[in-house]
């Protein structure tokens, strides 16, 4: 079944839920509160806000248990059911609390009034391609069919920067509607692919950690580079794009098929130049693919073997999948502190296999949380979480709602090296918050109503019914650095512009919220 390529043109006048409300970097002057000033659109006035709601984080590792008392998430969790979240002008968290203790120390503050939403950390998608928007669930092939057939050939568009960005632009906003504020994605071989994410993630201040993708055998010739190419590249876009704003670079091998050794050794060679960058790869997703990798490096003891020699497995490798790692495997992948990306909806679309989360968990291996669009079948963490529980359930591992939770904020922030910025929503960490509406669909108010007259809705189980659940439609609203990028039709308040238009032409001016 041939993919057929639907235009730019056509695919950036397709719909999106609600809107792009405004972008723009923010303001840097510290943390404290910060005086009101104009924005720079000059359009309303951009300073400290209150957030009003059910305020929920993990401030710890949960356990994977399920029975802790409300008294023990104590140490693991903080909510405040009435909650207020106080945000500076430079677009940090100034303080947090019940509203009836913080608000009052704030009393010129404005308030958006939130109350019967949660307000959480922005969600962390680890693994992602951003080139492969356009081919989400393209029908009935495994791996390495399927990026034969539909990855590559899309992939190809990337070479055009106009192409490239009007991608990436759509990619950000689905994002926003999803709620997710950060994000460790895949570009395509061409460095521009590279940039043009960077530049739309800079327009909304908003952590993107992208890169080059290296490939110089296996794949179609336009896709290609060479291992002295790939370095050059990359090295080129690190001195442009790493640590520039929130940017952050990730040396991106695609895997062990696509790249020589010699290839693979200076991704290493690069990494260990500029080791505040990450690496970003796939390893062990399917049983073909080891077969091959086999073939192809008939000297190594494992598939993790050859990335090892390279120099790849650091404390800063993102590795996607990890489905078929031997016990040798994730010890090393634990000794290193390297991360697994999970990307269950893509497991299971292509029929890749099982990620063993509690065996993963027992071996010390540090687990984050991907969609994988396009092998991925939705950007939003939510349905990728109800996929997670149902993955780990059908292995004997009913995973429990806060460990969900936490795999998708503060463990991915902590795997990443970002606890301290993003991930949380305690003091001083840069204010990447979504707003959910935990009944917005009939189904959710229906459980809870039942759940709230036999005794049984508490934190847990509204949590668990929304990530099993949930989906955009729960997501009200997203804010990156304090500033607004996504809010619902559903819920958009009175004084909010309207949505920008479909050309992917930002709006003018700024939302008062
Ligand atoms: N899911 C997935 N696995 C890969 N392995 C190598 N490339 C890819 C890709 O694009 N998607």
């Amino acid at each position: 079944m041939p993919l057929t390529r639907r235009s730019l043109t056509q695919f950036m006048a397709a719909g999106i839920g609600g809107g792009l409300l405004t972008a723009g970097p923010g303001v840097r002057a510290g943390h404290d509160l910060g005086d009101r000033h104009p924005d720079r659109n000059g359009a309303g006035f951009r300073g400290p806000r209150m957030y009003r709601g059910w305020i929920l984080y993990v401030v710890d590792t949960p356990p994977s248990g399920a029975d802790d008392t409300e008294a023990d998430q104590q140490r693991w969790l903080r909510q405040y059911r009435d909650g207020v979240l106080v945000v500076s002008t430079d677009g940090h968290i100034a303080d947090v609390g019940n509203y009836h203790e913080v608000a009052p120390r704030y009393p010129d503050i404005p308030c958006r009034d939130y109350r019967g939403m949660l307000i959480m950390p922005g969600f962390i998608d680890s693994h992602v391609h951003y080139v492969q928007t356009q081919i989400i669930a393209s029908y009935g092939r495994t791996l390495l069919e399927w990026l034969n057939e539909f990855a590559f050939p899309v992939e190809e568009q990337f070479s055009a920067p106009q192409a490239a960005a009007a991608v990436a632009d759509i990619f950000l906003r689905y994002l926003f509607q999803n709620g997710t504020t950060t994000s460790v994605t895949f570009a395509a071989t061409y460095p521009v692919s590279a940039s043009a994410l960077f530049e739309a993630a800079s327009a909304y201040d908003m952590r993107i950690i992208t890169g080059k993708t290296w490939m110089d055998r296996n794949a179609p010739p336009q896709l290609l580079d060479t291992p002295e190419s790939a370095y050059r590249d990359s090295r080129e876009l690190i001195r442009r794009w790493h640590g520039k704003g929130r940017n952050l670079y990730a040396i991106t091998p695609r895997f062990a098929i696509t790249s020589t050794f010699e290839q693979l050794r200076l991704a290493g060679i690069l990494h260990a130049e500029y080791p505040s960058t990450y690496i970003h790869t796939h390893l062990s997703e399917t049983r073909a693919e080891l077969a091959l990798v086999r073939e192809l490096f008939p000297g190594f003891r494992d598939y993790l073997a050859v990335y090892e020699a390279a120099g790849l497995v650091t404390e800063r490798s993102v590795l996607a999948h990890g489905v078929y790692l031997s016990g040798s495997e994730l010890s090393r992948v634990s000794a290193a502190r390297s991360t697994i990306a999970h990307c269950p909806t893509s497991n299971l679309f292509l029929a890749s296999g099982l990620y063993d989360l509690q065996r993963a968990n027992r071996r010390g291996v540090q687990t984050s949380i991907g969609t994988d669009v396009g092998g991925g079948t939705s950007f939003s963490l939510l349905r990728t979480l109800d996929e997670t529980y149902k993955s780990q359930h059908l292995q004997g591992y009913p995973v429990n709602a806060f460990e969900m939770l936490y795999l998708c904020t503060l463990g991915a922030a902590r795997h990443l090296h970002l606890a301290g910025k993003v991930g949380s929503l305690d003091i001083g960490h840069e204010a990447d918050f979504v707003v959910i509406d935990y009944l917005a669909q009939g189904i959710q108010r229906t459980r809870m109503e039942y759940l709230r007259s036999t005794g049984g809705w508490t934190t847990e189980s509204m949590l668990f019914g929304l990530e099993i659940t949930g989906d955009d439609r729960n997501v009200a609203a997203t804010y990156v650095m304090g500033r607004p990028v996504y809010a619902s039709r559903l819920h958009r308040g009175s004084h909010v512009l309207p949505p920008s238009r479909a050309s992917g032409v930002l709006p003018e001016g700024l939302v008062d919220t």
